[in-house]
């Protein structure tokens, strides 16, 4: 059985990205597109955007009618949609596969709210590699981390909005739940003038954005005489693709709750 899958900010980037995905899959298929409202995507086929030749399925702007045509929603647009895109999936009953990043308070409950509901993944990255490297930090975290200073580089290209990124993020979350403290209370994001002396206790995070980077996190455990730098290079958005399509096909099977991408991996917590 071929699983139907409506794509949420199918112009973009990773949307392009994940239409190519879909259609390489020979057991999905693309049955929805959806784009901004009032955006020049809506109306044009969504093969065609994605440089595939047409596919006869038009970039919509309605979520609700996405989700009822899909069998599973993956969403990578911008959090302002993420509110609507989990309500059309609670009215449908449908899985959920999240991409976007920067989210707030309300789309982080409305994402909890609809996993009463439907089985939804919600992960900063795709990628297998990224979901290892998470794995790898808090091994290094338990081994070496409350006696070195933790820091969190990451690198994107020059259109991301939002600073830190989700992995950056996710990556300093699991250093600090494992070193039990909360990243809320310890995070320090970026240095300017006169900073003092570094508390250990903290956990720091530097941002580049320039030209066309893929995606590059570094996780830097340093100690006095030596130093541990954990890091993974995204060279094409093809591998969070393929992770979320992966991601919706487990979906599908799944009891309602919320899960990230170690659960479909099953690498376990
Ligand atoms: N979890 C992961 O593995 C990855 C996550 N991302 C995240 O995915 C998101 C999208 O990234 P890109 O594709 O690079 O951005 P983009 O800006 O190229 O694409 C976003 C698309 O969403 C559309 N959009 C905006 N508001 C919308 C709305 N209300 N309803 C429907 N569509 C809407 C835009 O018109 C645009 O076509 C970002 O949050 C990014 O951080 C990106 C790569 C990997
Ligand atoms: O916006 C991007 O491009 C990416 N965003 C994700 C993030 O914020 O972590 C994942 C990936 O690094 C690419």
């Amino acid at each position: 059985m071929s699983t139907a899958i409506a794509i949420v900010g199918a112009a973009g980037r990773m949307g392009r990205m994940l239409v190519d995905a879909v259609e390489h899959d020979a057991a999905a298929h693309l049955a929805a597109a959806v784009d901004r409202a009032g955006g020049e995507a809506v109306g044009r086929d969504a093969g065609e955007l994605a440089g595939r030749g047409r596919l006869g399925v038009t970039v919509g702007d309605d979520p609700a009618a996405a989700a009822a045509a899909g069998d599973v929603v993956i969403d990578f647009s911008l959090p302002e949609a993420t509110e609507a895109v989990a309500a059309a999936c609670a009215a449908a009953g449908r899985p959920l596969v999240l991409g976007t990043t920067g989210l707030g308070e309300a789309q982080r409950s409305a994402v909890a709210g609809l996993a009463e509901r439907t089985a939804v993944v919600h992960a900063a990255n795709y990628s297998t590699g990224v979901t290892l490297l998470t794995a790898l930090v808090e091994q290094a975290a338990r081994a070496i981390g409350a006696h070195s200073d933790v820091e969190v580089i990451e690198a994107h290209h020059r259109h991301k909005v939002d600073a830190p990124s989700g992995t950056a993020l996710r990556l300093g979350e699991a250093v600090a739940d494992t070193l039990g403290r909360d990243l809320a209370e310890c995070a320090v994001y970026g240095r300017e003038g006169r900073t003092g002396e570094r508390d250990r206790e903290t956990i720091g995070f530097e941002t580049i954005r320039a030209g066309d980077i893929v995606g590059e996190h570094t996780v830097l455990f340093a100690g006095d005489g030596e130093r541990v730098e954990l890091t993974h290079k995204a060279s094409s958005r093809g591998t969070f693709a393929a992770g979320a399509v992966r991601a919706a096909h487990w979906a599908a099977a799944q009891p309602p709750g919320l899960y990230d991408m170690r659960d479909v991996l099953g690498l376990g917590g």
